[in-house]
This record gives C-alpha cells, sequence and structure tokens, in this order.
C-alpha cells in the first residue's frame, strides 16, 4: 500500500547545470513502507532472546517473529531485527500508523467503491495487450544481454526503452481524464500525487494497485535486479504508482528533486507536446544532495510516447516546462524495505553516489601519493647510507 506525499525543500548550491532555474533540491520525504515478512518460517534459523529488554510486547513474540524475517536481515544486529518488527507490529496494534493505513485503506475504500472503471481490461495484467513485443521478448529471456538489446544508457544508470503499445497508453489516459471527469462531477476530494503536483491521480487509489504490483514483480523487479542490485533492485517489495498532467491548464514544470523510491520507472503516455524535457544531474545519497554537478553527469532526454525512462529514485532531476499541448506520464516509484533497513547500518554508498565516489578516489588519491612519498624519503635515506 501506498500513502500520499509531501516534499520539502532543500537550498542547493548551483549546479553545473544548463539552463534550470531551479537552485532548489525537492526531497521525498520517506514514507510508510511495507515491510515484509516471509510467508514460512525459517526452521533452520536460531533466533536471539529478547528477553530483559524494555518492550512494549512480549520478547517471545519478537523470538518468533524473528524466523519470519527476510534472510538478508537475519544477520543483522539484535536491535536492527527489533526495529523492523516493531515496525510491523505497530501496524497491526491499536492506534499511530494503523490508524493512518485505515484511513488511507478506507480513503481508496471509498472511491473503489464509487467509481465506475471505463476500461476494465486495464485492471488485470494483460501483458501482451500492454507491451511493445521487444520489451516482452527481453523479459521472457531475462538476461542482461537482452535487456541491454533493447535499452538505450544515455548517461551510466538511466536506460531509456520502448515498452508500452500505443493502444494502452491511449486507454490508460481515457481511464485517468474518466476518473477526473468523476472526481470533477461528485466534487470527491482526492489526493494528489504528491505536493509539487496540482494535478495528477495515484492509480494505485482507485484499483489499479494489483496490476501495478504485477507490473513491478514480474517486469521492473527482473530488470532491477541486473542494474540496481545496490539500491535494493532485487528486493523491490511496494510502490507508489500515479499519473502526472502538464500543460497550460495543468502544472507546468517539475523542479530538480530525488524521488522517494529505490527505483523509478517513468513512461510517457502522450498526447501531443512540446517541451518537458526531463534533465538529470548525478546520482547523491543524502548527505551530498546538494553538492555540485559535474560535467559527466548532465543529461537531458526528451520524452517519447511509449517510451520508458528507468533510474534511481536518487538520480536527481526534473522536469522543464511543457509549452504547448499536454503531456501524460505514468510513474512507478518501486521500493524495497529490505534495503531501507540495510542502508541504515551501512554508510558506504560509493556505489551509486556520484559524490561518495569521488571523496573514495581523493581519499585513495592522497594515501597513494603518501606511502609513494614515504618510499621516496625511505631509498633516499638508503641512498645515502651506502
Ligand atoms: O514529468 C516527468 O517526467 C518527471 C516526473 C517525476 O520525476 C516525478 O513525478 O517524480
Ligand atoms: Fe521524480
Amino acid at each position: 500500500m501506498s500513502f500520499g506525499v509531501s516534499r520539502e525543500e532543500i537550498q542547493q548550491p548551483a549546479p553545473l547545470s544548463t539552463g534550470q532555474n531551479g537552485n532548489v533540491v525537492a526531497v521525498l520525504p520517506t514514507m510508510a513502507t511495507a515491510h515484509r515478512l516471509r510467508l514460512n518460517p525459517n526452521t533452520e534459523h536460531k533466533p536471539e532472546s529478547y528477553e530483559g529488554l524494555q518492550l512494549e510486547f512480549s520478547p517471545l513474540l519478537f523470538s518468533s517473529l524473528e524466523r519470519y524475517l527476510p534472510p538478508p536481515l537475519l544477520s543483522l544486529p539484535r536491535d536492527s531485527k527489533l526495529h523492523y518488527m516493531r515496525d510491523i507490529i505497530i501496524r497491526y496494534s491499536p492506534d499511530g500508523e494503523r490508524t493512518r493505513v485505515q484511513r488511507h485503506r478506507e480513503y481508496r475504500r471509498k472511491i473503489i467503491s464509487r467509481y465506475q472503471p471505463l476500461h476494465r481490461e486495464l485492471y488485470i495484467m494483460h501483458a501482451s495487450n500492454f507491451f511493445a513485443p521487444s520489451f516482452l521478448k527481453a523479459i521472457n529471456e531475462n538476461k542482461e544481454q537482452s535487456f541491454r538489446s533493447i535499452m538505450a544508457e544515455p548517461i551510466p544508470g538511466v536506460f531509456t526503452f520502448e515498452m508500452f503499445q500505443p493502444r494502452f497508453c491511449q486507454l490508460l489516459l481515457s481511464e485517468v481524464e474518466n476518473f477526473e471527469k468523476w472526481v470533477y462531477e461528485t466534487k470527491f476530494r482526492i489526493m494528489r500525487p504528491n505536493t509539487m503536483n496540482k494535478f495528477g491521480a495515484v492509480l494505485d487509489d482507485f484499483g489499479l494497485e494489483t496490476m501495478l504490483d504485477k507490473l513491478m514483480e514480474d517486469f521492473i523487479r527482473p530488470i532491477s535486479k541486473v542494474f540496481y542490485s545496490d539500491v535494493g533492485g532485487s528486493t523491490l517489495d511496494s510502490h507508489h504508482g500515479f499519473v502526472v498532467e502538464y500543460g497550460i491548464d495543468r502544472d507546468i514544470e517539475l523542479g530538480f528533486h530525488v524521488d522517494d523510491s529505490e527505483v523509478t520507472l517513468n513512461v510517457c503516455l502522450g498526447k501531443q507536446f512540446s517541451g518537458g524535457d526531463l534533465f538529470f544531474r548525478g546520482v547523491r545519497c543524502d548527505k551530498h544532495v546538494n553538492t555540485e554537478t559535474q560535467t559527466d553527469e548532465i543529461l537531458d532526454y526528451s520524452h517519447i510516447p511509449g517510451r520508458a525512462v528507468l533510474h534511481r529514485g536518487r538520480h536527481r532531476h526534473g522536469a522543464r516546462a511543457t509549452t504547448s499541448g499536454q503531456r501524460f506520464n505514468l510513474l512507478l516509484w518501486c521500493r524495497s524495505s529490505v534495503y531501507r533497513e540495510l542502508r541504515k547500518y551501512q554508510k558506504d554508498f560509493s556505489s551509486w553516489c556520484g559524490e561518495c565516489q569521488r571523496e573514495k578516489k581523493e581519499q585513495q588519491r592522497v594515501s597513494i601519493a603518501a606511502t609513494k612519498q614515504e618510499l621516496l624519503k625511505r631509498e633516499g635515506k638508503a641512498a645515502t647510507r651506502t
């Protein structure tokens, strides 16, 4: 399940980027992600003892639940496992998170019971009707080489490929417009995808959650497992799916930001438009989110209907003004609860953060220079002795 989002604006020192006014980075604060458990317990695993700790639930509950944790979490410190399991228990406890989840469920239930879908065929995954044949073939082959054969990678970590059939794009657009019409006529107060968008609709809220879950699990996760394993690409387990709408009477542009996702799928659905380029400016961890852009991190991409862009959520980006016509894009923010838990303990992000990489290289350069200096000094001393 996913929730409405708010974004937080952060000051950004002037980046080395072309033409964007944005000296602001908008970061989407972390939303509650769906923590997951295994279906069957790992009977080989010997759980820790949680006796003697100040806990609001029985220590035995934690020991029993530990066998259900996803395998990568089992070797974490006891505190971490405790934290993860506590989040799950709280979700099912009387107050707090549970109230929030329940309110959102109630909101969805109301919409789904009142809104009449226009194209029911969209609500169940039908791969051969939805996807371009080249995309389906690559997914079926499920090999890095097959994925690469249909993809362009204009800058490391950003992949673009033909994904949806034109008819699917038209049907989804027409469904979203029908939903918006219903919202207008019934004056139902809906939540927009996030606070930076005044327009657009959360697809999960009006019945498309199951279809989008399938899209993530069967189509995006296999690709992410290959290209984004360093940010939990193989353990994506929840999503936030929505459509954004740009044009003269809609949103115009989208400021510089990072997504609240591990991996983002962004597909242009149409219609006819000019402008609206997506710009990328390097991947950053929390600590480095406001650091300068390097020249080799600059990418400007023009959307093409039916074509997908796949990137890490932490890849800084924004969308320029749509100057005429209307642009609709489908966004699927894919998240991994397991990765988010692990990230709290792992502070080396140099496999994906451009600035962490630069810092690491600089440290290595300094240490090599110091070693060379030391060796030269020793050789110099040895030379004077002989
Ligand atoms: O409009 C676009 O293509 C970008 C949308 C986006 O980045 C977002 O909604 O997070
Ligand atoms: Fe985004």
